[in-house]
């Protein structure tokens, strides 16, 4: 079954060839699921989105025809999205939100499984919204982004609050690998002299190695999936391991041969990436992985419970460096850039600050949670560039401590 056309750009792929379709429902005669809405208030609930992303031919659309002949007991949306980088996004927002009845339905396809296709090819998030429309329909939504797009400028849109997050939170990202390829392309922001000299100046980047989209989609991934396992030795297949570990110490990572995941629950489905701040999560990035990539980074700063007054202090700490890109009190630190962030921090109240965070976005709660009796210990997750200077920590505390 093929639900996308790599060849073609402009054509709208066919989504699901009748045969296979049937194929499917011979499969279980006794059990057709109806598309009518689930017991549950679907006017209420939020749909949960997967981001599944992942550079050429890693193995997105080959995961997604996976989970769409699984069974798995939801009916999920399919949603194959095409757009690429942030100005598109912002213009189909725009146009959705000023004109969001107009918006074409999308052509949606059921399956006897419970799931529904959709092509999204040029619409976008309006076809998001009109998916919302049709809520009941459907309880869960993955949407594959193209090879080149970068989660950072997508995540936000599903994560926020206000607009299309109303209906949908984001549930995670999982980010596809080639197992054979991976390498070559992280160390594309390496070579080439000519090249990194044209990208500097288009990014305003003037130190370090560039960013690659396989950067950036394994930095912010909450699940790495290394496929293509068939293609690689076990050495090579450590040495790829070993080195997508050093760039994301936060993420689970799997290796998978055609896509073909062990489980789908909390692998791919109902991750919770956005709405946990688990301590063993924390904990595992702390060990302090190598650092074998010279680009991107997980860092993790420990320090002290807080003092109720010290909470204002922290978020202005978080605020500097992700807005402002700078360090407070601290003049000569290099450049950096926040990807990801995760922190749980004890205050001496007894409440416990749960921070995620996601580019310059960043949401806190404050839980009844209780520190455990071993990790009464705050700590600062971060990925991204330049985030493992030692000036992070000697910024925070001289905040704290003013
Ligand atoms: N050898 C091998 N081939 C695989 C594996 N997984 C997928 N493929 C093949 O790799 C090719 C690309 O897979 P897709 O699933 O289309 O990849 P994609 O990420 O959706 O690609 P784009 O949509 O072009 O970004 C297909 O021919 C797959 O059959 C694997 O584990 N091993
Ligand atoms: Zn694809």
């Amino acid at each position: 079954m093929q639900i996308d056309s790599d060849a073609s750009d402009d054509e709208v792929p066919s989504l699901v060839q009748p045969e296979t379709n049937t194929k499917v429902l011979d499969d279980q005669d006794d059990e057709i699921p109806s598309l009518v809405a689930s017991s549950k208030d679907s006017s209420q609930s939020k749909v949960p989105i997967t981001i599944v992303t992942g550079y050429l031919g890693a193995g997105k659309t080959t995961l997604l025809n996976y989970i769409l002949t699984e069974q798995h007991g939801k009916k999920i949306a399919v949603i194959l999205n095409e757009f690429g980088d942030s100005i598109d996004i912002e213009k189909q927002l725009t146009i959705s939100d000023s004109n969001s009845t107009s918006a074409q339905p999308a052509p949606f396809v059921p399956l006897a499984n419970g799931c529904i296709c959709c092509s999204v090819k040029d619409v976008g998030v309006a076809a998001i919204e009109n998916l919302m429309e049709q809520s009941g329909l459907f309880d869960y939504i993955l949407l594959e982004t193209t090879g080149l797009a970068d989660p950072g400028n997508i995540a936000p849109i599903f994560w926020l609050d206000d607009g299309l997050g109303s209906s949908i939170f984001l549930d995670g990202i999982v980010t596809l690998v080639d197992a054979k390829n991976v390498l070559k392309s992280l160390d594309e922001g390496l070579g080439d002299e000519e090249k990194i000299e044209e990208r500097k100046k288009e990014k305003h980047d003037e130190h370090g190695p560039l960013l690659t989209t396989a950067h950036l989609q394994i930095s912010h991934a909450d699940v790495i999936l290394i496929n293509k396992t068939d293609l690689v030795s076990e050495e090579e297949l450590e040495k790829v391991t070993a080195r997508i570990r050093s760039i994301n110490g936060l993420a689970k990572i799997k290796t998978t041969t055609k896509s073909q995941v062990p489980q789908l629950e909390g692998l791919v489905l109902d991750l919770h990436a956005y709405a946990e701040v688990t301590d063993a999560d924390l904990k595992f990035a702390s060990k302090g992985h190598s650092h074998l990539d010279p680009t991107i980074t997980t860092s993790t700063i420990t320090f002290s419970a807080l003092s109720r007054s010290q909470v204002d202090k922290f978020d202005f700490f978080l605020r500097t460096i992700l807005w402002e890109e700078t360090l407070p009190n601290n003049t000569l630190h290099q450049p950096f850039e926040v990807h990801r962030l995760k922190a749980r921090i004890p205050v001496q109240d007894g409440k416990m600050l749960l921070i995620q965070g996601v580019r310059n976005i960043y949401d806190t709660n404050e839980s009844d949670t209780k520190a455990d009796a071993d990790s009464n210990e705050a700590k600062l997750v971060l990925i991204g560039k330049g985030v493992d200077q030692a000036g992070f920590r000697e910024s925070l505390l001289a905040t704290l401590n003013e």
